[in-house]
């Protein structure tokens, strides 16, 4: 079904013209028109598949730019997305003249305060600085007529509760409440449907939980092995622009120095950099000026960057959830992708808890040796001659390529500027600090049982929830 084709007002199916879409994603077709009736929901599709838009629009819909209140907020874990959807419903009621603006944290409040007097209908929040808001005064939620919780499950996660409770308390008990993600335990559901009203569940049903589009291997090898295999399988795979995860801020660090110090270009991103930093290294990393984004779980849910052609996971994620929305980074609105996972022998149960949530068996594959990794850079190198035979655009160094074959051997002579040309393998000794394995659950009976049990993680250091900084007592609103 076309977006035509939806009851909504002209503005809007005029905005989602102007935003390039056409058809509309099965969740979209499915959940617009529900919302639109006023009812409760709980929406879920696989990563990459529109579900912004899915509540974009009946909350744009149900606005009224003429109206002084705030009638719509959407609550996001990270303030990255915050910003994203931000943007998306800008663009959504561009037409409609329904305004949208982004409160976060990282960023000086009074800017926002003056923003939020020039009377936005929709705020894009993560909890902590609307929290701040609410009790500042500068935001009143008593007039929203919907509320939309993306990533609902990591929203309803121990780090989030509190706050999402407080900001509810502050809503109208009439609102509209809406719930997206990729994924939603069960024990994260029940949870929800204690504050919703009858919610309609809509569920994009597929054979597994993670993209078909996504190409899942894994790799086998010990905690010291997993550097080297990285910068090989970056030599073989050249992804145009890849997302490599680690566990804690630390080894995001050091891993981003590490990546350097081989030569490649890489940016690292968490929850401890100045927001400003943050926003500097996703725009280098959006514009195509790094190839590499080193990240924690900050960057694993939402985000929406084209053209991520591979995701590695050198540690292993925190949950089987984490794992299906980092890999969701690639392979998105259609495109392919590919993720690589890596596993130490004593995480290797933590592989099947992964394959059971997502119902796909992923690939074993073994790690380059340096000689395939060189066979790869050649091949890049070879690649990009033909491409610039094919270009033509070469005519200017003939008369020299003349000079040159006059004196050498042909064989010998581009021999030699493919070696030039190839980045071979770069064996510079790096050391990262260890990093514990994840614990193997030791719960009897059940694996999952509960959901996000505090037994079914180890995080001395996790980013952004759960982890020190968000719970700790200097607590960083996000
Ligand atoms: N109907 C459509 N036609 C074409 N492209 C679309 C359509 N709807 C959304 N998109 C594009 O698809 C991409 C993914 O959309 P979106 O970020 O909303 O996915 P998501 O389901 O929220 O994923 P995630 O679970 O990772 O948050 C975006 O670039 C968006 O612009
Ligand atoms: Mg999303």
């Amino acid at each position: 079904m076309k977006f035509a084709e939806l009851e909504i007002s002209e503005e809007i199916k005029k905005a989602t013209e102007r935003m390039g879409f056409t058809d509309m994603t099965p969740i979209q077709e499915q959940a617009i028109p529900v919302a639109k009736t006023g009812v409760d929901l709980i929406g879920q599709a696989q990563t990459g598949t529109g579900k912004t838009t899915a509540f974009g629009i009946p909350m744009i819909e149900a606005a009224d730019p003429q109206e002084s209140e705030i009638q719509g907020v959407v609550i996001t874990p990270t303030r990255e997305l915050a910003i994203q959807n931000a943007h998306e419903l800008s663009s959504l009621g561009f037409y409609k003249k329904v305004r949208t603006i982004a409160i976060y944290g990282g960023q000086d409040i009074q800017r926002q305060i003056r923003d939020l007097k020039r009377r936005p209908s929709i705020v894009s929040a993560t909890p902590g600085r609307l929290l701040d808001h609410i009790k500042r005064r500068t935001i009143r939620l008593d007039q929203i007529k919907m509320i939309v919780l993306d990533e609902a499950d990591e929203m309803l996660n121990m780090g989030f509760i509190d706050d999402i409770h407080e900001i509810l308390e502050n809503t109208p008990q009439n609102r509209q409440t809406l719930l997206f993600s990729a994924t939603m335990p069960k024990p994260i559901q029940l949870l929800a449907e204690k504050f919703m009203h009858e919610p309609r569940k809509i569920q994009i049903k597929a054979k597994t939980l993670t993209v078909s589009l996504i190409e899942q291997n894994y790799v086998k090898l010990r905690e010291a092995e997993k550097f080297d295999a990285l910068t090989r399988f970056l030599d073989i795979q050249s992804p145009e622009r890849a997302i490599v995860f680690g566990r804690t801020k630390r080894r995001v660090d050091e891993l981003m120095r590490a990546l350097q110090k081989r030569g490649y270009e890489a940016e690292g991103i968490h929850g401890d950099l100045t927001q400003s930093k943050r926003d500097l290294v996703l725009r280098r990393f959006k514009q195509n000026e790094v190839k590499l984004l080193v990240a924690t779980d900050v960057a694993a849910r939402g985000l929406d960057i084209s053209n991520v052609t591979h995701v590695y996971n050198f540690d292993l994620p925190q949950d089987p959830e984490s794992y299906v929305h980092r890999i969701g980074r690639t392979g998105r609105a259609g495109k392919t992708g590919m993720a690589l996972t890596f596993i130490t022998p004593s995480e290797f149960p933590h592989l099947r808890s992964i394959e059971r949530l997502t119902k796909q068996p992923m690939k074993q594959i073994n790690a380059p040796s340096y000689e395939e990794a060189l066979a790869g850079q050649q091949k890049l190198a070879i690649d990009n001659l033909k491409e610039m035979l094919e270009s033509g655009k070469y005519h200017a160094y003939m008369s020299k390529a003349q000079d040159l074959l006059d004196e050498y051997d042909s064989a010998q002579l581009i021999a030699a500027a493919l070696k030039i040309m190839t980045k071979e393998p770069n064996t510079t000794p790096i050391r990262l600090t260890r990093e514990a394995p994840l614990m193997v659950k030791h719960t009897s009976g059940r694996q999952q049982r509960g959901g996000k049990g505090r037994n079914y993680y180890h995080s001395k250091d996790r980013d952004y929830r759960k982890g020190n900084n968000y719970r700790g007592r200097n607590r960083q609103k996000s």
